[in-house]
């Protein structure tokens, strides 16, 4: 009985540690976010002519810039891009420039923080903060990851000065939500705008972030995990 039992456990020991199930993982974090999504395109040159990614600067020169990731000046507090560009798959980048062109007939135009955004950089994100409310979910991908979604403001063209917004960019707390009550008057009308243009040009917001949109139609596109710098 006794030489039965030992035969058991020392089967049971064997069995797992030629498994590697006692490894440590790599990362402290569940195992979906760990593993890249099924079709994540990480070779450029897969993408067909008509899916690749446009630089908004060609499209449409008055879009303003201020790429927060290719700076310090982040919630991650390092430098996540090479470059600052605003990238984006050519139909949304067209309704963008729509947009532009609409609010230039009232003394406004836009201001990008974020567009297309490589794969890895969402998975650092979802280290420093994984809640799906405010970073796209690595194990899914997020529609910045698609070249589908931007993060912007608006700017007063007479100044120069962004509007004032209910919140600076990524401040993520409940005054960011769209439903959030608690803001002055002016600050509600200037994200309202926002949001009714972008809705105008069929870009979707999203509820806890008054600066997000995803443009309709992100489904068609996969996801990527390509450096900024490597798209022509
Ligand atoms: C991180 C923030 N700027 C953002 O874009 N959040 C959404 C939810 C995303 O990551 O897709
Ligand atoms: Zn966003």
């Amino acid at each position: 009985m006794l030489r039965k039992t030992a035969l058991v456990i020392i089967t049971f020991v064997l069995v797992f540690w030629s498994c590697n199930l006692w490894a440590e993982p790599a990362y402290s974090l569940p195992l979906i976010a760990q593993t890249p999504p099924p079709n994540l395109i990480t070779d450029y040159s897969q993408v067909s002519a008509a899916n690749r990614l446009v630089d908004i600067q060609s499209v449409n020169r008055n879009i303003r810039l201020d790429i927060r990731y290719a700076t310090p000046n982040n919630f991650v507090n390092r430098t996540l891009y090479p470059v600052s560009r605003c990238l984006l798959r050519r139909p949304f980048a067209q309704r963008l420039s729509d947009v532009q062109k609409d609010l230039e007939t009232m003394g406004l135009g836009l201001m990008v923080y974020d567009c297309y955004r490589p794969w890895s950089v969402t998975w650092q994100m979802w280290q420093i903060l994984p809640d799906s409310r405010y970073v796209g979910n690595p194990a899914r991908g997020s529609r910045h990851n698609r070249g589908a979604a931007v993060d912007l403001t608006l700017v007063d063209l007479r100044t120069g000065q962004p509007l004032e917004m209910p919140t600076d960019y990524d401040d993520f707390t409940e005054k960011a939500w769209r439903d959030y009550t608690g803001n002055e008057p002016q600050v509600r009308r200037n994200s309202n705008l926002l949001e009714l243009k972008m809705k105008q040009y069929g870009f979707e917001p999203l509820m806890t972030e008054w600066w997000h949109f995803d443009a309709q139609g992100w489904e068609r596109y996969g996801l990527l995990n390509v450096s900024l710098d490597r798209v022509p």
